[in-house]
């Protein structure tokens, strides 16, 4: 049987991380010139243990589950849209789906609490915990089984999947409400700064989205710990993701980590193992305004500033190309030496 929460160890290599300064060092550049593209390239080699890293057979994982909680009016769009859009997703018309084939990713979509039944087909995996997450303005979204239980699923599904790189992504309709509970309880901050439009609340929504968390996190005012953070706020995509992120931690993949939602799921993970984030890429900075908040709490610089707010995995994929230039920046640049070319005058 999977255990809840593996022990995700220290990889930090001072030789490793030396050699592989030295190898950008020496690259035929001005010292520093590819810019954030090195601290990428010495993170990828790092995580991969090599200074020469091949990014292999990179997985583009959406988590996918309803939230009882979107009854409250918290989200611009109906509960329903968690459904159609993971048929999207699998009939190949979203924006993920595009850009997972644009960028050779291959694609799994878990149910991980959708409220409706699928169609076995490829590309779709069902572990669902139940028809939706409990509303988590009355008590707990989902019990302390349930969570533990969407976490286990998350480590298994990953460890089904061959290659060295995870991409995060995650659709439920309210679940940046979650991500705004999550970081503000975790992330010790004010309700208010975690909170933001969403899918594109008007005025009056925001207030209804701010008067709502208000009092969510009130009711779960004693759900402090990490997990109980998460069973109380939700979703079953979240927690699901939790263990995706935890799994790919244990088996050293890169994880690259998308928007708002995506990033709540590696804060739970960062404060039940802080080594994970050792793992991360953080793609992008999402509209959202919690993200940024929350990225700093990671201590995670993005990649991209594109103003998504999306989610799916779209700005993971979006920044999966700098990823690979990285690489390839390590493995095929002449150095100095190599190709003869002068250095900077002493
Ligand atoms: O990832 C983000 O930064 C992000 C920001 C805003 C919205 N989303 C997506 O929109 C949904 C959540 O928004 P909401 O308004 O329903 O809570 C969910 O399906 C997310 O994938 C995602
Ligand atoms: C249409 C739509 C697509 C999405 N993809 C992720 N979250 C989403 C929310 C909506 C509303």
């Amino acid at each position: 049987m999977t255990e809840t929460i593996p022990t995700i160890s220290d990889i930090t290599d001072a030789p490793l991380a030396a050699r592989l300064h030295s190898a950008i060092d020496n690259k035929t550049k001005p010292l520093g010139a590819l810019g954030r593209l090195e601290a990428l390239a010495l993170r990828i080699g790092s995580i991969l243990g090599t200074e020469n890293p091949v990014l292999e057979a990179p997985q583009m994982l959406v988590c996918a589950g309803d939230h009882g909680l979107a009854a409250r009016g918290v989200s611009a769009f109906p509960g329903d849209v968690t459904w159609q859009m993971v048929e999207n997703f699998l009939a190949g018309g979203a924006a993920v789906s595009v850009l997972a084939r644009q960028h050779g990713l291959a694609l799994t979509v878990v149910d991980c609490g959708v409220r409706r039944d699928f169609q076995p087909r490829p590309g779709l995996v069902s572990r669902r915990i139940a028809e939706g997450t409990a509303d988590a303005a009355t008590g707990p979204a989902m019990t302390a089984a349930q969570c533990a239980q969407a976490i286990v699923n998350g480590r298994e599904v990953v460890r089904a999947l061959p290659g060295n790189a995870l991409l995060l992504g995650e659709m439920g309709i309210g679940n940046s409400s979650s991500a705004a509970l999550l970081l503000s309880r975790l992330g010790g901050l004010g309700i208010d700064v975690c909170i933001g439009v969403g899918t594109g609340l008007d005025a009056a929504g925001l207030a209804r989205k701010r008067e709502v968390l208000r009092q969510v996190l009130a009711l779960h005012a004693g759900a402090t710990a990490p997990l109980d953070a998460l069973a109380a706020f939700g979703g079953f995509e979240i927690a699901t993701l939790v263990g995706a992120v935890l799994q790919a931690a244990e088996e050293r993949r890169v994880i690259v980590v998308d928007g708002f939602i995506a990033s709540a799921a590696v804060l739970v993970a960062q404060a039940l193992q802080p080594c994970v984030v050792q793992r991360c890429v953080a793609a992008h900075c999402s509209a959202e305004p919690g993200h940024l908040l929350l990225l700093e709490r990671l201590g995670l610089d993005p990649l991209l500033n594109l103003e998504l707010r999306l989610g799916e995995g779209s700005g993971g994929a979006l920044a999966w190309p700098l990823l690979e230039s990285a690489c390839r920046i390590l493995r095929e640049m002449a150095s100095f030496e190599s190709a003869g070319v002068s250095r900077k005058d002493a």
